[in-house]
Formats: structure tokens, sequence, C-alpha cells
């Protein structure tokens, strides 16, 4: 009998509403129902997917920080260490600018491996900043990412699938940015949704018509064990 595939899932722009934020209420069913693993694979902070994990009652599993910490429902793995980007981030500050996160930024606050900024500050000197330290700055439609550039979501899935015995090989995937690509280019089948950027359009083996959690549901409806 056919199975479910597993599902590797981004958050913001994926599961979001139409308006782009807050989790669209409509993903919480059929997460609950999927028959195989979902892997939820987030820029976001360790705290957040397994947070959401732990309100969807789905096991606690997870690709945090663009791959730099990995949840196996048992182990926490770290891949990288916060402070180059932290010192790209106090450089930042002493340089006039700031996070952008106000008041005790709960946005980094529980950040291990990179460090993200909000993109109402100016980019240029951020990335001149970073590539003094061999960080790379990227840009999600969400936030600016100070991250170690050889840190992925795709290589911590390799490693979730690894340690947890996810084929991840037979995972279908949808994303909507350049921190998706890396996903994309692991699984069997990857889907950006039409509010994808640029890069995760053209890694993804089809673009879809529907929008963030919209386009998430029809992914879900059409790989479902009985679907195509
Ligand atoms: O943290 C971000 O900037 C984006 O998060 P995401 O990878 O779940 O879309
Ligand atoms: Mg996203």
């Amino acid at each position: 009998m056919a199975s479910d595939p597993p599902l590797v899932l981004d958050i913001d722009g994926t599961l979001t509403r139409p308006e782009g934020f807050g989790i669209d209420p409509r993903i919480f069913d059929p997460l609950l129902e999927w028959d195989a693993p979902v892997v939820l694979a987030t820029g976001k902070a360790f705290p957040y997917p397994i947070a959401l994990c732990h309100f969807l009652a789905i096991p606690e599993i997870a690709v945090a920080e663009n791959g730099g910490v990995v949840y196996t429902g048992e182990e926490v793995t770290v891949t990288a260490d916060r402070a180059a980007a932290q010192a790209v981030l106090e450089e930042y500050r002493e340089a006039g600018y700031a996070a952008g996160w106000g008041g005790d930024d709960t946005i980094n606050r529980w950040r291990a491996t990179e460090v993200a900024i909000n993109r109402d500050q100016p980019r240029d000197p951020l990335e001149a900043i970073a590539a003094d330290y061999g960080l790379e700055v990227i840009d999600t439609g969400y936030a600016y990412h100070v991250k170690d550039p050889t840190v992925t979501k795709g290589q911590g899935l390799l490693a979730l699938g690894e340690a947890a015995g996810i084929e991840v090989a037979e995972a279908v995937a949808v994303g909507d940015s350049i921190n998706d690509v890396s996903t994309f280019e692991v699984v069997s089948r990857s889907f950006a949704v039409a509010n994808a950027d640029a890069d995760a359009r053209e890694a993804a083996d089809e673009v879809l018509e529907e929008t963030h959690a919209d386009g998430t549901l029809a992914v879900v409806e059409r790989v479902r064990a009985s679907g195509e």
C-alpha cells in the first residue's frame, strides 16, 4: 500500500496566511493527520519550530536557524557558532545601525548559530562587515540572516534524516525563499509557493499557482498517498 511521503515545510511564506504573517490555521489538521514525518525546516530560532510542533501536536523534530540547529526528537545538534555573527552585529551597531527588533529582541534571544536583522536596516554595510568575518547575508523576505555560508537547511535535513531514520530522498518540500534552495536539492520533489523569490522559484521542480498556506495545502492534497 502506498504511504504518505515525508513532508519538509518552511514556515514563513509557506505556512503563513495569505496576508504573509501568522500561521494559517487551515494547516493544523492536515499536518496532524499526515501519515509520515513532518519536518519544519526554518530560518527561525530553535524554539519557534519546536513550539509550533508542540501546538500542532505533531512529533517535535526540526531543522532550525537555516540548518544551524537540528533536533531529532531526542538530540539537539548545533552545527555552527554564533560568535562570528554576533561580532558582525556588534560592529554593525558601532557603525550606527541595529538588529532592528526593539526591546529585548526575542528574534535573536534564543538564536544559537546566527543573527537575524530586520529588513528595515541597511543591507550593504551589513554585508560588508559580514564578509570580513567570512559570513554571508541572506534575505528570506522576513529577515536578513548573518550566517556561516556552509550551514544550510539541506545539510541539516540530511543530518536529521540520518539520525531519525527519515527518508529525505523520498520527501516532498515546500518553500518560498533562498534559504529553501538547499532543501529543494536533497528531496524527491520540491514546490515553490507563488509568493516565492527568484532563487526558490528557479530551484523548485514546480512553482505553484497558490500563495503561502494555500500553496502548501494544495501540495498536501496532491501528494498524499492517494494522490499523484
Ligand atoms: O526566519 C526567517 O527569516 C524565515 O523563516 P523560514 O525559513 O521559516 O521562512
Ligand atoms: Mg520562508
